[in-house]
């Protein structure tokens, strides 16, 4: 099937008209020219009347050579790769290679899991614990830290060292209030965390300078959402709803968050009430904010743990720790860190493989109550003896699914279960993404007690403000149709570019290289990033990208988790991934926050195994579904494929497994069929009805959502 017939046309060029992209379309009446034989044919003078399709006009070259006067390309694209011979700075945090094989990457057999469990049962939570609803806290036992008495080592230390600042002397007509109480403290205020630190309006503007931009909240009005699990907390519809101290409030008014997304309005109220947490919402809804927000406001409430021993610079002892599975991804949590601790006793700290541990030591001996961290590197700080996990009263998972996949779990299950970190049900854990298939919830288990599921959005859909197109598009004409895409686009009036970020991923990072190399040859604004690129290299990248100077990237999945950059109109899978979640997480990358976006994939033979999960997420997210890609998943389905052979989903979402935002325990109860791959084989495939096959157990349009507390919004597909 591999010349199949595509519903958009029958070849690339009417494919590419049917992306309805560009004010710019070219036309075109004559057989498809790729673009790179163009100029051969240009060159011999032939057809020199032809489309705009089929011959890019030289002023566009033109304005391309505008990109910074570069003779190769007319750009800088940032010191790098020319020079191939520079030193690969290899990832310690395993960064993401885009060939990891997924599901089964190299363990870390150098790893020492040395230390036994010293926490012993009971109270653990340290400070009153306001905050959350009334009835949430209500039930809540008083937690406090305390250490085993055989524990060896010296007394951790207490968490009150964060140095002051000095009060400053020109706050006479400050706006703040607590400025003044501030200026009056003695030492019994260090212990009150909850007191906010004096202002300092050079760090303000660094954090809240470039504040957030076009939120569209009308589109998230309406988003549905589902809880589940045991007396769940009542949702908030604002801020004010919950019982935040005076540093967040001001904190998040700084942010200009005027009011919570749909996960915060669950999330907050939930962590306030230090209930466990696995949350699936989708891309870019605001997930970060809903954990930041709840943990730190515990934080400054709890205040530092008391009896805690005394203080040994060189060794940090969290209180909280937030693990993410990119560099690029901590960094960016440990920036909305800061804004969230301005005016705090909190200390947020970042470390993250590649990057200086020596200057991560240094910072880390100034105080660090929030770690943010890339396993890998942790993982060697613990070793170290430079973190201890004795008083980490809170874990989050950023990326979940990811973390417990196989490439990250005997990470994570070392720090967690190796390092005196406090036992699940005895630490609040925390747990987001955007996908969350079956197998991985179930593994989850080993690290929640007694958790709230939270569901946002569609049954593990993207979001509907992403214009998903897959077009057929074979290897060899891939590079061609892609800069079809490209001149298609805005890109080269350079009017506008932070507008007008196109983010290409590929699936290697020779892969990455190599197309980037093509387009920079051809004069486009291109860099790329990869896990083989150095940490400075793919900061560069990064902060090029951001702010429009080479508005396409070129990435290998490094990229496709968490990257909140705010101006991405357009991600095209030059090559698509081979599961649907990553799928899922590479277009978020656009459309984020109820913004407009677009996601093109190249579809061929090598991707069926992808179809059917595809059509069911497009379908969901009513997005246009080819016909022939609607018979590329139904043949997939007839020959027993789908997922790929050996995914650890099985049935994948049709046998119930799903990577999307199912509580896996309502599912069990209430619909036995879903669990195994057994029921693939039932049911049928029934897009055009509008039904699913059955094989969810009635709950597509069947409206038995589980044992939910909020709207019943399963039926709607
Ligand atoms: N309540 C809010 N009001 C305004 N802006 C917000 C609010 N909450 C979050 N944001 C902004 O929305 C953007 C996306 O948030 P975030 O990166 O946390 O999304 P996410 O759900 O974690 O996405 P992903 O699944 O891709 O990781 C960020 O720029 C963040 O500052």
């Amino acid at each position: 099937m591999s010349n199949v017939t595509n519903q958009n046309g029958t070849g690339l060029e009417q494919q590419l008209a049917g992306l309805d992209l560009q004010p710019q379309a070219p036309k075109s009446t004559g057989r498809y020219i790729p673009p790179h034989l163009r100029r051969q044919l240009e060159a011999k003078g032939e057809d020199s009347k032809r489309s705009s399709l089929e011959s890019r006009p030289s002023d566009t070259r033109d304005s391309r050579s505008s990109f910074g006067g570069n003779p190769r390309g007319g750009y800088d694209r940032g010191g790098r790769r020319d020079d191939r011979d520079r030193d690969r700075d290899r990832d310690n945090d395993r960064g993401y290679d885009s060939r990891y094989p997924r599901r089964d990457r190299g363990r870390d057999s150098g790893y020492q899991n040395g230390d036994s469990e010293r926490w012993t049962e009971g109270e653990r939570w340290g400070g009153s614990g306001s905050g959350g609803t009334t009835g949430a806290r209500s039930t809540l036992p008083s937690r406090d830290v305390r250490r085993d008495e055989d524990f060896n080592e010296p007394p951790p230390p207490r968490n009150d060292r964060w140095k002051e600042p000095e009060p400053r002397e020109d706050r006479q007509h400050s706006r703040w209030p607590s400025d003044d109480v501030r200026r009056t403290s003695n030492r019994r205020d260090e212990n009150d965390w909850t007191i906010p630190l004096p202002r300092d309006e050079r760090q303000e503007l660094e954090l809240f300078g470039t504040g957030n931009t076009g939120i569209n909240f009308s589109k998230y009005e309406d988003i549905p959402v589902e809880a589940s699990g045991d007396s769940v907390p009542e949702f908030i519809t604002s801020f004010e709803d919950v019982n935040l101290t005076e540093i967040m409030r001001t904190n998040i008014a700084f942010a200009r968050y005027d009011k919570p997304t749909p996960v915060q309005k669950y999330a907050i109220p939930i962590v306030l009430g230090r209930r466990d947490v696995m949350a699936c919402a989708q891309t870019g809804s605001g997930k970060t904010a809903a954990f930041l927000v709840p943990i730190l406001n515990q934080m400054y409430e709890a205040g530092p743990v008391k009896n805690a021993g005394p203080y040994i610079k060189r060794k940090q002892y969290p209180l909280g720790l937030v693990l993410a599975p990119t560099r690029e991804l901590a960094t960016q949590i440990y920036d909305e860190a800061r804004k969230f601790a301005y005016r705090s006793r909190v200390r947020p700290c970042v470390v993250y493989g590649g990057s200086s541990i020596l200057d991560q030591f240094r910072e880390l001996e100034r105080g660090c109550h929030l770690l943010v961290a890339t396993p890998g590197r942790l993982v060697d700080m613990l070793t170290r003896g430079r973190v201890a996990l004795d008083h980490c009263r809170h874990l989050v998972l950023d990326e979940a699914d990811r973390m417990l996949d196989m490439g990250f779990e005997p990470q994570i299950r070392k720090i967690v279960e190796g390092h005196n970190m406090p036992k699940t049900g005895e630490r609040q854990t925390l747990m987001f993404s955007a996908t969350f298939p079956k197998q991985i919830q179930v593994l989850a288990q080993d690290f929640l007690h007694n958790y709230v599921f939270l569901a946002v959005g569609r049954v593990g859909s993207t979001s509907e403000n992403i214009t998903q197109k897959v077009v057929w598009v074979e290897e060899q004409d891939k590079r061609s149709f892609l800069l079809d895409l490209l001149n298609a686009s805005n890109l080269l009036q350079r009017n506008n570019e932070e507008d007008q970020l196109t983010l290409v991923f590929v699936e290697t990072k020779k892969g990455a290289d190599q197309l980037e190399d093509f387009l920079y040859a051809d004069g486009y604004p291109v860099t790329s990033i990869h896990g083989d690129r150095t940490q400075r290299e793919r900061e560069d990248a990064l902060r090029r990208f951001r702010t429009g100077q080479t508005p396409i990237l070129v990435a290998t999945a490094v990229a496709a988790r968490g990257l909140d950059i705010p101006h991405v109109r357009h991600v095209i899978n030059f090559d698509l991934p081979s599961d649907v979640e990553e799928y899922v997480h590479r277009i978020g990358r656009t459309g984020r926050m109820g913004n407009l976006g677009v996601a093109t994939s190249f579809f061929n033979d090598s991707n069926r195994g992808l179809a059917r999960d595809l059509v069911e997420l497009l379908v969901e997210a009513k997005q246009d579904v080819p016909n022939w890609l609607t018979s590329a998943a139904v043949d997939g389905r007839a020959g027993g494929g789908g997922r790929r052979a050996g995914s650890r989903s099985g049935g994948g979402r049709f046998g119930g497994s799903g990577f999307g935002a199912r509580d896996f325990r309502t599912q069990s109860r209430q619909a036995p069929r879903s669990a195994g791959p057994s029921t693939i084989g039932s049911g049928g495939f029934g897009y055009g009805g509008g039904a699913y096959g059955g094989n969810y157990g009635g709950s597509y349009g069947g409206g038995g959502g589980g044992n939910s507390s909020g709207p019943d919004w399963w039926g709607d597909s």
